[in-house]
């Protein structure tokens, strides 16, 4: 496995690429790799002639230090997964001083309401710490297409806006969320759950479940009341939010009437024993 440790490698990668005419999908994660992110590298193989993976677990984005501690890092067993899958695969895990010289700061952006809902709201600065390095990420390697997950929606949503105010020329390519056989949408955070917790977290999904096939007949504030008083019967489960949105804005429903021409979501974070989840659901 080409493992890439400096930008100047990621130049001389990129220049070998452009010269051979090959095109690049980059897969930005953080490591701990899971069928979740095996499922947009295999995509991004697919799509693209070379695919650049980069593990980094990017200190600006965590609000909580001891998240930032605890998160796992398994970089030798993330490689022998990524060489399993048998297609041309470059990986790139650069230190923290390689992305940020001696100052891990994050810029200011400003991504309007985008940034002002759920994560937003609960993870304060996350979104600046995300955009700065993805913007880093973006203008180092210079994909033809990058590759983002569902189950972190509005960071999904937000990379689009940069994207737009940078004027990046990059193609965007959403990937659908992958689940566990019990509905628990894969995480590497889901690793740190003790086996008794890890048993309360599929209900994240059941009540995304519920909220979809009760969108026709209840309206969303009905909906966001029944999940909460749901969550009280489950004192494992700690809930932050359970918001009914548009799909686009992320703006709430509320009790504002639905458009038959929009499309909504569900969104759900909970803590469960100290352990952050997150997980979303198309609603219509
Ligand atoms: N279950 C999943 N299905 C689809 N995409 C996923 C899934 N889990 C992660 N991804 C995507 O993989 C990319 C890298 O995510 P990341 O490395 O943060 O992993 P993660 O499993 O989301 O970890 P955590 O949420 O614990 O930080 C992101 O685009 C993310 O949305
Ligand atoms: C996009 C990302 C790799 C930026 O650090 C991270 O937020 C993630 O893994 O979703
Ligand atoms: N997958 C989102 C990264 C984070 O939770 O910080």
């Amino acid at each position: 496995m080409n493992v890439l440790r400096t930008k100047d490698e990621i130049g001389q990668f990129r220049k070998q690429l452009k010269e051979a005419g090959l095109s690049l999908g980059l897969v930005p994660t953080m490591g701990a790799l899971h069928q979740g992110h095996l499922q947009l590298v295999q995509r991004a193989c697919k799509e693209n002639q070379s695919v650049l993976v980069s593990i980094f677990v990017n200190p600006t984005q965590f609000n909580n230090p001891s998240d930032l501690e605890n998160y796992p890092k398994t970089l030798e067993s993330d490689l022998a997964k990524l060489q399993d899958l048998n297609c041309p695969i470059a990986v790139f895990a650069p230190e923290i001083s390689e992305m940020y010289g001696d100052d891990p700061s994050a810029r200011n952006y400003d991504f309007g309401m985008l940034e002002n809902v759920m994560e937003g709201v609960y993870r304060p600065g996350h979104f600046d710490g995300v955009a700065t390095i993805v913007e880093a990420l973006l203008q180092l390697i210079l994909p033809d297409r990058v590759y983002f997950g569902e189950k972190d929606y509005q960071q999904l949503q937000i990379i689009r806006e940069l994207v737009r105010q940078r004027q990046i020329p990059v193609t965007i390519v959403p990937c659908p969320i992958v689940r566990e056989k019990d509905g628990l949408a894969m995480s590497s955070r889901n690793v740190l759950l003790t086996k008794r917790l890890r048993g309360e977290a599929p209900f994240l999904y059941e009540i995304l479940k519920e909220a979809k096939n009760t969108f026709g007949t209840k309206n969303a504030s009905e909906i966001e009341q029944y999940a909460r008083e749901a969550f009280q019967k489950h004192p494992d489960l700690k809930l932050e939010y359970f918001c009914v949105a548009d799909a686009e804005t992320l703006l709430p429903i509320g009790s504002k009437t639905k458009e038959v021409n929009k499309k909504y979501r569900a969104f759900v974070s909970a803590y469960l024993g100290g352990i952050r989840l997150i997980d979303n659901l198309a609603l219509n």
